[in-house]
């Protein structure tokens, strides 16, 4: 019987992005493709779940919205199953990605986060299209540079740059600034902020 090695499953708040506050039930997938140095996230430890465990698991909270996550949840590889049992019950789907595998046509919204910090893999990036794409703050000079380069490459509604949260800061400073410089001599307003407000409410 396939395995689904989940980290957690919660209910909680759209923290980040476009959809900031949004209900929603968070599947969390172990193992990731990318090993970001400021990941916030653990992806190692997890329990198995079978596909009927998380159907069951899930109908207790009130949510109609899933969002699929990790860990990099494009890498699991049973996920076309769980996604299909989830459109039949009625699931609105999102996912987090940071866009080195193709997305399956069962979500219903992406939002991508590319990685600068892997460099040499950013050309990569196999999902050319997101409703948004949030690029998380590095310090790093030409990370302005893949901003542009990201704007060129990924089709998306909405462009978002987000602090690099460490040991509870963020890097506001560094992010507004370079907001700045992204909507510099614009009128399309193209480059939005993103803060991940569920830290700042103490919530999941
Ligand atoms: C934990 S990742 C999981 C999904 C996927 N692997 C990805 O990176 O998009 C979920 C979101 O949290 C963001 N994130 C992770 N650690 C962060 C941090 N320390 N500060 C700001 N955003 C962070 C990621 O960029 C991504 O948008
Ligand atoms: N509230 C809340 N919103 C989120 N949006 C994306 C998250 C993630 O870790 O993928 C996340 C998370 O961990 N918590
Ligand atoms: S790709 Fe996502 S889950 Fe993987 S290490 Fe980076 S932020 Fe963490
Ligand atoms: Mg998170």
């Amino acid at each position: 019987m396939t395995e689904y090695r989940i980290v957690e499953i919660f209910e909680s708040l759209q923290g980040e992005g476009y959809n900031t506050g949004m209900p929603a039930i968070f599947i969390r997938f172990a193992g990731c493709n990318l090993n970001c140095r400021w990941c916030d996230t653990n992806f190692r430890r997890y329990t198995p779940f079978t596909l009927q465990q998380i159907l069951l698991h899930i109908q207790r909270y009130k949510s109609k919205n899933i969002i699929i996550t990790g860990g990099e949840p494009t890498f699991v590889k049973a996920l076309p199953l769980l996604l299909e049992q989830l459109k039949i019950a009625g699931y609105y789907i999102a996912i987090e990605t940071n866009g080195l595998a193709q997305v399956d046509e069962h979500i219903d919204y992406i939002a991508m986060s590319p990685k600068f910090c892997y460099q040499t893999r950013y050309q990569e990036i196999k999902q050319a299209k997101a409703d948004e794409v949030r690029i998380v703050v590095e310090d790093h000079p030409e990370l302005i540079d893949f901003c542009h380069y990201i704007e060129q490459h990924i089709k998306a509604k909405r462009y978002f740059v987000s602090p690099c949260e460490q040991n509870g800061s963020f890097n506001m400073l560094q992010t507004i600034e370079l907001l700045g410089q992204l909507n510099q001599k614009r009128v399309d307003n193209k480059w939005l902020l993103s803060i991940q407000t569920h830290k700042l409410a103490n919530i999941e």
